[in-house]
């Protein structure tokens, strides 16, 4: 198995060491218009995967990424403190379209994952120029929102992350939002969780709370720490590895829906997209949905692709 990341930086080399990590694949490339970066991060890990599994990892350049299984595309600019990730729309636009060409003329039977944000719009600029079928060119969607939603109320309830069904679906931004309708914890609806509560100090699930949290999470780490990086790459590295190995796990990432690409229940395995899901939206929700796609419609419109 070989994988391709096309920008290496914070989240770029973060994505290689969770790859590595999970001894993936027997050959990982790293390209980066920073030549210097790309070399310096493959020699790195080349040291970290001898605890790992033999892999062959090196910097390259497009000729470098035919035969690749996976690409997965980080480059581009990323938000600074205040900014949202649609303001980022026009300026990755043009370097998603000029990877993908590179993509299309040297891995043309590649499964595409694409992280670089505004991310619904970048996917769909990575599967319009490409042209490859939607199955195989992946955005991450709200995979990273629906993990971090998971996480605190895991945290909250003293419960595994992995055994809360509960997702988050639309834009990978301001618009999402959390289908609490169907959220359940051990086959019991998130609602009526906190009836059951083992702690002497109640939380009372406050859901709508820990919504704005995961919602403004980005904002929050970016203030901090000037970049996001480890839970997009343990999220990225879950989806590559259910594209290697089969798995039929679901996610939400971004798929094409009703000519959008925006984030939303689907079941991945070594195609890419098997499915989606048609997860039941209550009447609020729906209304959430449809204005969620509607800003992704406006945002592709604006680049005229
Ligand atoms: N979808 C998601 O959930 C997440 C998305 N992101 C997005 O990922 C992207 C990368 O973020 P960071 O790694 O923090 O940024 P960064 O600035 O650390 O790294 C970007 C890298 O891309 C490279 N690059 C830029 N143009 C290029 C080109 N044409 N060809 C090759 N390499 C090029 C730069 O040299 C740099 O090394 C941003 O758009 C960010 O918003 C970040 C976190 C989560
Ligand atoms: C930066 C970004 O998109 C995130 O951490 O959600």
């Amino acid at each position: 198995m070989k994988i391709s990341i096309i920008g290496i930086g914070r989240v770029g080399s973060s994505t290689a060491f969770a790859i590595v990590n999970k001894a993936l694949v027997e050959e990982l490339v790293l390209i980066d218009m920073n030549k210097n970066l790309a070399e310096g991060e493959a020699l790195d890990l080349l040291h970290a995967s001898s605890f790992h599994k033999r892999t062959v990892i090196r910097a390259g350049d497009y000729e470098d990424i035919t035969g690749s299984n996976i690409i997965i595309i980080t480059a581009g600019a990323a938000q600074k403190p205040g900014e949202t990730r649609l303001d980022l729309v026009l300026k990755n636009a043009k370097i998603i379209q000029e990877i993908s060409q590179n993509i299309k003329k040297y891995a043309p039977n590649s499964i595409v994952i694409n992280i670089t944000n505004p991310v619904d719009v970048m996917s769909y600029v990575a599967w319009k120029t490409t042209g490859f079928e939607s199955n195989r060119v992946i955005g991450t969607g709200t995979i990273l929102d629906t993990a971090r939603l998971r996480a605190l109320i895991g945290y909250n309830c003293g419960i595994s992350p992995m055994s809360i069904h509960a997702y988050i679906i639309g834009e990978h931004g301001d618009s999402e939002l959390a289908v609490w309708s169907s959220a359940m914890i051990g086959g019991v609806p998130i609602t009526n969780f906190c009836e059951d509560c083992p702690f002497e100090q109640k939380c009372n699930l406050q859901l709508e709370e820990i919504f704005e949290e995961v919602k403004n999470s980005a904002y929050k780490i970016i203030e901090k720490k000037g970049a996001t990086n480890y839970g997009i790459a343990s999220a990225t590295a879950a989806l590559a590895e259910a594209i290697i190995k089969n798995e039929g796990r679901v996610f939400t990432p971004s798929v094409l829906v009703d000519n959008v690409y925006i984030g939303y229940p689907a079941i991945i395995n070594k195609d890419g997209i098997e499915r989606i899901v048609n997860i039941s939206l209550n009447e609020e929700e729906n209304e959430k949905f449809e204005v969620s796609k509607n800003i992704i419609k406006e945002y592709i419109e604006k680049i005229n692709i």
